[in-house]
């Protein structure tokens, strides 16, 4: 399998030695929790619960392939309309993740960032989280993205309004708009644009994730519910990545 050819694991703890064509840039909707605890009669929290712990694995095991950027998205439409005891599991969820995880964070050289708006989480969650970015933002190894009530028509809605601005107090002048205009009043600012976007759970859309980064990207998706989705799937899904060449539009 491609996995021979292209991945020499040296030893266990040092980065996978990828011939080339690694992907720099993953982005993952993880989808699928409530599916997952509903096939097994379990709350949705449980599914949630376990959720948690494929993102510990899944970073972990993309910083030992050597990927440099992971962003990871929790898909959720009703994310507000949920029974209020979910609402308040969800919300104690990244303070116990980073209080449990953050040390190993540090020692894996991981740098924690958010995209998005954490005006609507609680305070207590917000200070986790500014605190494990602070505590973090020195690290040089894997960087690690949460997208938290993120919508990508959201954002480039926000940047149109910031170059609008800059164009009516004289700073800016409609002729030198270009791309990287854009980009640089987008959330994902100073990140590059995703190489692999991988969704899980089956569901094959966007959701209005990273509408504007995903346009070179290689989508690739899966049955598995997030709980489910292991380290060797994200290797097999980084192992069909480096087998397709990339064409960025050319022939
Ligand atoms: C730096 C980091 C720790 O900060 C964060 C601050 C707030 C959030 C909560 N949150 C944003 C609010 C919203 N719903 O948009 C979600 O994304 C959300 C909605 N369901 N699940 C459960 C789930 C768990 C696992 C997989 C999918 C969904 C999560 C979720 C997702 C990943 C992780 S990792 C630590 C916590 C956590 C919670 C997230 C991160």
């Amino acid at each position: 399998m491609l996995d021979k050819l292209f991945f020499r694991k040296k030893s266990h703890e040092q980065k996978w030695d990828l011939d080339d064509n690694i992907p720099s840039h993953v982005a993952i909707i993880m989808d699928g929790n409530g599916r997952w605890a509903r096939k097994r009669a379990l709350p949705r929290i449980a599914g949630h619960h376990e959720g948690m712990k494929t993102v510990r694995k899944i970073v972990k095991e993309a910083n030992r392939i050597g990927i440099k950027v992971l962003t990871l998205y929790a898909f959720s439409t009703e994310n507000w309309k949920r029974p209020r005891e979910e609402v308040d599991f969800l919300m104690k969820l990244p303070g116990e993740f980073l209080n449990t995880f953050l040390p190993d964070l540090i020692k894996e050289n991981v740098q924690v960032r958010i995209m998005g708006k954490k005006e609507l989480l609680p305070i207590h969650t917000v200070k986790a989280v500014d605190q494990a970015i602070s505590q973090t933002e020195n690290n040089t190894g894997l960087i690690l993205n949460f997208a938290l009530n993120y919508g990508s028509r959201d954002e480039i809605t926000a940047a149109v309004k910031a170059i609008g601005t800059d164009i009516k107090n004289g700073t800016l002048d409609p002729s030198q708009i270009n791309e990287s205009t854009i980009e640089n009043h987008l959330m994902t600012q100073g990140l590059s644009d995703p190489d692999l976007l991988i969704r899980t759970s089956g569901e094959v859309r966007l959701s209005n994730f990273m509408l504007w980064q995903l346009a070179y990207s290689e989508f690739w998706f899966t049955e598995v519910y997030w709980p489910d989705f292991s380290e060797d799937h994200l290797r097999e899904a980084v192992s069909q990545f480096a087998q397709r060449g990339r064409r960025f539009g050319g022939v």
